[in-house]
């Protein structure tokens, strides 16, 4: 028998989660299947709870937005169990990556994950955790705090990130930065954002990765750096379909292994979540040294 776990996050998607779990906890009752869950009351319960079950379930299935399948992919990485996903999140960043689109409806992200079909994909590793869509270090992230912040703004889903790119433009200033990437040094002098990747979804659908396979066992970099804010501004649109690559402030690589350094300590978020290093130390020469490392077929994912 399968062992399950459905981990529900209440909060995400302003309580959209908990409507699709009664849901697919119908679907599951009608069906006779037996499972677990466990409803999140804060941030982290999720990898605490998992950290003390690990290696028990075969399926750990998450129901919520991007926050809670990383924090299921880091209470079950290297456990052997397999992740599943009911999108129920605000922005559903990495489900739109996958093109669950038209799999958003809760019964058949049950159908789904009922069937046992998986595929191994590659997880990203940084800070000693893992993140298996997006992380972005710079303006992004100075973005993304912005939205997490505010609860108007999330509220607004992409639209909450197109204000706030607005508000942050402003006073943002673009700094200098080093991207080695397998070995190969690149020099920006005024970098605006670093996206590393392993999926190419965030910010509620802007393709910044256009490119990215989180199955090719390589990690995808975004670099947009020397762009006026005026120019940002017109070509932002464009990263909603992806085509802002094609803008010669926008440099693209790809590689196993990226570090960025830096002389300012710059934001970073990982799947949306903050994880900016808190630094309580004398300032060292470079604030900033971010190792991120592509850990190939490293979870199963439900399909
Ligand atoms: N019971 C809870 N109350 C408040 N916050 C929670 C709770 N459980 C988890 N969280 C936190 O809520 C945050 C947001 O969750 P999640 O990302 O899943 O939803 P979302 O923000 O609506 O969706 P998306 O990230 O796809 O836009 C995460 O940082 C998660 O750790």
């Amino acid at each position: 028998m399968t062992r399950r776990l459905f981990v529900i996050n209440p909060n995400a998607g302003k309580g959209r989660a908990l409507r699709y779990w009664k849901l697919a906890e119908a679907e599951l009752h009608k069906r006779q299947i037996v499972y677990d869950c466990f409803m999140t009351n804060a941030p982290g319960d999720a990898v605490g709870h998992l950290k003390n079950l690990a290696g028990f379930y075969d399926q750990v299935i998450a129901v919520g937005g991007d926050g809670t399948i990383h924090e299921v992919v880091n209470g079950i990485v290297q456990t052997g169990a397999k992740l599943g996903i009911i999108p129920a999140g605000t922005g559903n960043d990495f489900a739109q990556y996958l093109n669950l689109n038209g799999h958003f409806d809760p019964v058949r992200s049950v159908e789904r994950i009922l069937q046992n079909q998986s595929v191994p994909v590659d997880l990203v590793c940084m800070q000693e955790k893992v993140f298996i869509n997006v992380a972005g270090m710079g303006f992004d992230a100075a973005v993304a705090a912005d939205v997490n912040r505010s609860t108007f703004l999330k509220k607004m889903g992409s639209l909450g990130y197109v204000a706030s790119v607005m508000r942050q433009l402003p006073g943002y200033r673009p700094g200098a930065a080093m991207i080695e990437i397998d070995g190969s040094k690149h020099h920006f002098e005024d970098a605006w954002l670093i996206a590393v990747g392993n999926g190419g979804v965030y910010g509620g659908g802007m393709k910044i990765l256009p490119q990215a396979d989180c199955r090719d066992g390589l990690l995808e970099v975004c670099v947009v750096s020397g762009i006026s804010k005026l120019e940002l501004l017109r070509v932002f649109p464009k990263v909603f379909s992806g085509s802002h690559v094609r803008h010669p402030a926008v440099k693209m690589f790809r590689g196993s292994e990226v570090r960025v350094i830096s002389k300012a300590n710059l934001r970073i978020h990982a799947d949306g979540e903050i994880v900016t290093r808190v630094r309580d130390t004398e300032p060292e020469e470079f604030q900033t040294d971010e190792k991120f490392k592509i850990l190939p077929k490293a979870i199963d994912l439900l399909v």
